[in-house]
């Protein structure tokens, strides 16, 4: 294997002294001291920690469909350049990714781009109309090898779809995550949460419950279908004790948190401003500090980005028409740092394993998520822990600009990224195989 990547003085973890590491096209062929290799791509490790590659297992790619605010290619550039190796679009396309057409395309286009690898998510119902079960097993089969089935954007609300989801899942040995959202709590309502603010505001809103009782019903599903489920972006503390609840009965349950849910709350809809609609709904402080400390306990088992591109028009509007969603990949780790490193939630072993190491073993990825030893895959990414930089939408890579952090300044930046050997971004600059923005 050739040598093609050689990280110079760095911390692995943040822990111990600094060491050398050698990576290959495959594997990690060397950690010591003083490694040398000839025509290796030099990188500095210096104050740097060395991480497995992020794995992202929410991210909304608007390839096909609305190629106006992403494609595969700005998607892939923002994931490389937030730090990620493996990515799950999920399958609200247009047309929707429900039969292995589209998901074939998805991967295969994301291998050309080839800046992370783009696994493709497949909808549990045709459509998302929740109405008849999509071909899990085609897509399952195809070149995409679809493991993770989601309606996302939608809730598969019927019980009875639901549960036979869960046992198709089962058998493929594929896992199903959930928007868990019961549609006739939210009727008229997605737009905010409901509580004090909303009232004061004047906004309809979402309730708790909305979440909870889809979370309380999908595990008890779960548990009688004998299968795996995922809760997509846990929104409340409810949420936090009902997952906690369900793991002590043996159920197979897993559940993910986004970055603005573990920085933001709904105080940010004084301004009307549409940049912080999104579903879930921002909630409130109570519900923020229990998800830090489910994240923290390894109740929330990871961080998902729910990175959401919108068009401008789509979001500078009244505040109940502005599409729900915000842009998340380039700034997941920064906001992972200031929520829980700074704090003393997490150390970096910790967001080791809540941004890649989780993530990939929920969705059974075998070649992400690794430890850093040799002979395990060169996926890595590179950190500096201390720089600072300030959020600014146009300098993103994704083409939509819906960042709620816009001008703020945040802790941690992604150095590098290196995916199977090859370095796919550095120092703010992506090297993709083709394509571009
Ligand atoms: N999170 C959002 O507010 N929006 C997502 C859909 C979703 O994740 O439910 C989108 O596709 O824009
Ligand atoms: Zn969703
Ligand atoms: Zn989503």
């Amino acid at each position: 294997m050739t040598p093609q990547v050689l990280i110079r003085n760095v911390r692995l973890y943040g822990e111990g002294d600094p060491v050398d590491v050698l990576l290959g096209d495959e594997q990690i062929l060397a950690i010591g001291a003083d490694l040398e290799a000839e025509g290796a791509d030099i990188l500095d490790g210096t104050g740097r920690i060395l991480l497995p590659g992020f794995v992202d297992l929410h991210t909304h790619l608007r390839e096909p469909g609305r190629e106006d605010t992403e494609t595969i290619d700005t998607g892939s550039a923002a994931a490389a350049l937030g730090g990620y190796t493996a990515v799950f679009a999920m399958a609200n396309t247009d047309p929707v990714a429900d039969s292995a057409v589209v998901t074939d395309h998805v991967w295969r286009r994301g291998q050309e781009v080839g800046l992370v690898d783009v696994h493709p998510v497949g909808a549990v119902t045709v459509g998302l109309e929740g109405r008849q079960l999509a071909e899990m097993g085609t897509m399952a089969a195809g070149v995409g090898q679809v493991k993770l089935f989601s309606d996302d954007g939608k809730c598969v609300y019927d019980p009875l779809m639901m549960r036979r989801a869960l046992e198709y899942s089962a058998s493929l040995g594929v896992l199903v995550a959930q928007h868990a959202e019961e549609p006739r709590l939210t009727v008229g309502a997605v737009v905010a949460h409901e509580g004090p603010t909303a009232a004061r505001l004047g906004l309809a809103g979402w309730p708790r419950a909305a979440e909870e009782s889809i979370v309380a019903r999908d595990a008890l599903l779960a548990r009688d279908a004998g299968a795996r489920v995922h809760i997509c972006h846990a929104s409340t503390a409810g949420t936090v004790a009902l997952v906690e609840w369900a793991r002590t009965q043996g159920i197979s349950i897993s559940a993910e948190v986004t970055p603005h849910h573990l920085l933001l709350d709904d105080s940010r809809l004084e301004t009307y401003d549409g940049i912080n609609r999104v579903n879930p709904p921002l909630r409130e402080r109570s519900d923020v500090e229990a998800l830090r400390r489910g994240l923290a306990d390894g109740v929330i088992d990871c961080v998902a980005t729910d990175h959401a591109p919108h068009a401008d028009q789509d979001k500078c509007c009244e505040f109940s028409q502005a599409r729900p969603g915000m842009l998340g990949l380039e700034t997941a780790l920064s906001i992972v740092v200031e929520t829980m490193v700074r704090p003393g939630l997490l150390d970096w072993r910790g967001v080791a394993k809540v941004m890649s190491e989780r993530p990939a073993q929920i969705v059974g990825l075998d070649d992400q998520g690794r430890p850093l030893e040799v002979g395990e895959p060169a996926n890595v990414v590179l950190v500096d822990p201390d720089t600072e930089w300030t959020v600014r939408g146009p300098d993103l890579a994704s083409i939509a600009h819906n960042t709620p952090y816009e001008e703020m300044t945040l802790p941690g930046k992604v150095t590098a990224t290196v995916l199977r050997g090859r370095i796919t971004a550095r120092d703010g600059a992506v090297y993709p195989l083709t394509g571009g923005k």
